[in-house]
């Protein structure tokens, strides 16, 4: 069996903008450009960036629930973009997601055991009666109950609704599950418990996943390894603890920054980054993070710095490493 579980290769999600009376295509919105990167099997791989860097563009295009522009996907062995109708059904049973807002995704008007049972009932598994037990089954896993099985969404804490959203992920016993913000609605008190109750089943269920958040606070004791996107791009990915003990890429010891650290002796250097991010219909040329960062130099105004190991699977895309 490969360690890894899901291998993206040069992943590119490019939306159009049409402008004019003919909606003529007038540009390219470049939400995620050129990533690549591995999760290996039982890992939790996070992935954080500012809003708009793209992570759920990614998370997403990996699902096929949007189309990638270009790339590849390979999960378990298989590439999943070429897949059509009955096979991509049946490969979408081992790939979830989990959404930030558990009452957005959850239909008001249908109880839980209806919310739960639907995605049995779509792929045709089970009898009316063994749907049931599933469900019920399911609640007390995430640590609901079963008689919470006929209420209905709004009855529910934002917390409690996440689980209900866990438990919907979970009903096909999937391999890998995409949380695309899990607890970024939640209480910062609700926050943990929904993060242990997902270190838990991962533990128990032997789950994969692909964690994205803004904050790096969040990702950081779930993650085993984290990547960083700026713009579309991956600039540095690591083994977690290596990530928050030495960052490298000047956005990434930015957004560290602005994280407390536990360690309250720790000297923290202060990096406020200068202007707003760029447009990704129109991104700096070179490094694209090079309009905001405080080493910048004319090489990187130029050239696009490759996405390089710099030692122990610590990759990073800036020139102040280049060998
Ligand atoms: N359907 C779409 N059409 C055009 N542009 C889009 C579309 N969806 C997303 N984008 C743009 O693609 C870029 C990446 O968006 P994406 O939602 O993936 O970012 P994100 O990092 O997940 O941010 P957030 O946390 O705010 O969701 C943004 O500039 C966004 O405006």
């Amino acid at each position: 069996m490969a360690e890894d579980l899901l291998i993206v290769k040069n992943l590119k999600k490019y939306y159009p903008i049409t402008g004019g009376v003919f909606g003529k295509e007038v540009g390219v919105v470049k939400a995620v450009d050129d990533v690549s990167f591995t999760v290996k099997r039982g890992e939790t791989f996070g992935l954080v960036g500012e809003s708009g860097c793209g992570k759920s563009t990614t998370g997403r295009s990996l699902l096929r629930l949007i189309e990638p522009t270009s790339g590849e996907v390979v999960f378990d062995g298989t590439d999943i973009i070429g897949l059509q109708g009955e096979a991509l059904r049946k490969m979408r049973r081992n790939m979830q997601i989990v959404f930030q807002d558990p009452f957005a995704s959850l239909n008001p008007r249908h109880n839980i055991e209806k919310i739960l049972e639907e995605p049995l009932r779509v792929h045709g598994i089970g009898s009316p009666a063994e749907r049931k037990e599933r469900v019920r089954e399911l609640l007390e896993v995430v640590g609901l109950s079963s008689y919470h099985a006929t209420r209905y969404p709004h009855q529910f804490s934002g917390g409690q609704r996440q689980r209900i959203g866990i438990a919907r992920a979970l009903m096909l016993n999937p391999k890998l599950i995409v949380a695309d913000e899990p607890v970024s609605a939640l209480d910062v008190s609700i926050q943990s418990q929904v993060l242990n109750l997902m270190q838990d089943l991962q533990r128990d269920l032997g789950l994969t996943y692909l964690f994205i958040a803004h904050d790096l606070s969040v990702v950081r004791h779930i993650s085993d390894r984290v990547g960083v996107m700026y713009l579309g791009r991956l600039v540095e990915l690591s083994r977690s603890e290596e990530l928050y003990r030495q960052p490298l890429h000047p956005y990434t010891r930015a957004l560290l920054s602005a994280v407390p650290s536990p360690d309250p002796d720790a000297v923290r250097e202060r990096i406020i980054l200068q202007g707003d991010v760029p447009s990704p219909s129109n991104p700096p040329t070179g490094c694209t993070f090079h309009t905001r960062c405080p080493h910048v130099t004319d090489e990187c105004r130029q050239v696009r710095p490759d996405f390089r190991d710099v030692g122990g699977g610590h990759f990073v895309a800036c020139h102040l490493y280049n060998a």
